[in-house]
């Protein structure tokens, strides 16, 4: 056997010789080391320790934790042109805006709403697969259609992130793209990290360097209440009993943004979002899941709280949403600083935007089941250990008396629009796929 044969083929997976108690094992090997044994081990481990000190490869344009990310696609004459007709405003004092996640839910809901309004508006979304991109790319074509273009790339991307603020002086961020999903973060942990705090820190690096800096509107989540159990959430409660990593990454966020207020002068509002569906939803939502389930006659799994009480949630309609991130971006004042650096105190906000009214699962499930003129196949299940909490619940009056957030849209009314889109969008695909 050569002294080669001792060293391990991948880090941590060192195979040790079982026929031998550790002790003896190590006590055997140092005996026995040569002098070119030694040389090689001192060699190796200066080459290791030169392998970490090394500075890292240049900036990948793709996400480490993402292997379906498809290369961003950017650059030239052509794409800067673009770039600028989107981003420029057309009424005179309308803002300019990036909006990250533009091709997400709540992201083409708020691109639209921007643009029609007379603001320019520039989309960034990677178009990953957490769920059906073909959902996502028909987004897209809403968003072409309503003039706002969308550069596909990722906000790890530092390069890209530093070339639209040079092509660009956006007012504004609406940093909508994220690892959403409470239950999937047992699953890929890796891809909440990767967004939620890599992905965000990237962008407020790129901002805060930015001359001038913008006002950042980020979303963060009504995930972060965790377990509390005072209702309803108001923004003063605590929030450090997170029930998910989703949670624990939405809530870490909230710190790393006021970091950068008060370091960079950076000008933040945090929107802690409750539930949000409607018309372009997304797919792995249990409203959205379970229309789908319920016109296939499948099971659906409904969840139930430890004392056998329905679950409920503070279910908010996508159009108070893109209200009250709209009055987010109009209040939003200036950053301080310039070029890194911070001349003043900045504006750091956080607000609730839920509707004030929790409906039980069991509710949405009737009302579906109504609207879909379909009885649902239940199977009802004590809530698993998956992250979920039993319910939610938002206190407004801040983003009420701050931003002017009204929500308006009770649950009935906005399912029976959601199911409205659901039938025509899903018809239409099938017309198409089986063209
Ligand atoms: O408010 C928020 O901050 C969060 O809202 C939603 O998370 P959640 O409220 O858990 O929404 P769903 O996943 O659609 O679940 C809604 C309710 O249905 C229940 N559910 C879910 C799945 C299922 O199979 N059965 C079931 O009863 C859940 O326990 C929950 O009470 C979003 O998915 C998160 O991205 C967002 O951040």
């Amino acid at each position: 056997m050569s002294h080669l044969d001792d060293l391990p083929s991948t880090p941590g997976k060192y195979k040790t010789d079982k026929a031998l108690p550790y002790g003896i094992l190590h006590h055997h090997r140092y005996l026995r080391l040569s002098k070119p044994t030694l040389w090689a081990s001192l060699f190796l481990a200066l080459f290791l320790f030169y392998l970490l000190l090394s500075p890292p490869p240049t900036p990948s344009r793709r996400s480490l934790n993402d292997s379906s990310l498809s290369a961003a696609k950017y650059g030239g004459s052509q794409w800067e042109k673009q770039v600028r007709k989107s981003a420029h405003p057309r009424s005179r004092g309308g803002l300019t805006v990036l909006v990250t996640g533009a091709a997400g839910f709540v992201g083409t809901h708020v691109s639209i709403a921007l643009r029609r309004r007379g603001d320019g508006v520039l989309g960034l979304d990677n178009f990953n697969r957490y769920y059906d991109p073909k959902l996502k790319r028909a987004r897209q074509g809403l968003l072409e259609r309503s003039g706002v273009f969308v550069v596909e790339g990722d906000i790890n991307d530092a390069v890209l992130l530093k070339k639209l603020f040079d092509v660009v002086l956006f007012t504004h961020v609406m940093h909508l793209a994220a690892q959403a999903g409470v239950r999937y973060a047992m699953q890929n942990p890796g891809s909440y990290v990767n967004s939620n705090i890599a992905g965000f820190v990237n962008l407020l690096e790129v901002s805060k360097a930015a001359n001038p800096q913008p006002a950042v509107v980020w979303a963060s989540s009504s995930s972060v209440y965790g377990l509390n159990k005072k209702v309803p959430f108001s923004e003063i409660d605590r929030t450090d009993h997170p029930a998910s990593l989703y949670a624990a990454t939405k809530k870490a966020g909230e710190g790393i943004a006021h970091t950068y207020n008060h370091i960079y002068g950076l000008s933040l509002t945090g929107l802690r979002f409750f539930t949000v569906y409607g018309p372009w939803g997304r797919p792995d939502m249990a409203y959205f899941f379970f229309t789908k389930d319920i016109l296939k006659g499948k099971t659906i799994t409904v969840f139930e709280s430890p004392d056998k009480g329905s679950v409920a949630r503070d279910f908010t309609y996508i159009d108070d949403i893109v209200k009250g991130c709209l009055g987010a971006l109009d209040t939003a004042e200036k950053s301080t600083g310039s070029g890194g650096k911070k001349k003043g105190p900045a504006m750091f906000r956080i607000y609730n935007l839920g509707n004030t009214s929790p409906v039980p699962v069991t509710k949405l499930v009737k009302i579906l089941e109504k609207l879909l003129k379909m009885k649902a196949k239940k199977k009802v299940m004590p809530l698993p250990r998956n992250g979920d909490v039993e319910f939610t619940h938002a206190n407004i009056t801040l983003a009420q008396s701050e931003i002017g957030y009204k929500p308006a849209v009770d649950l009935e009314t906005g399912l029976k629009k959601f199911v409205k889109w659901y039938m025509g969008f899903y018809s239409a695909s099938k017309k198409k796929s089986s063209w």
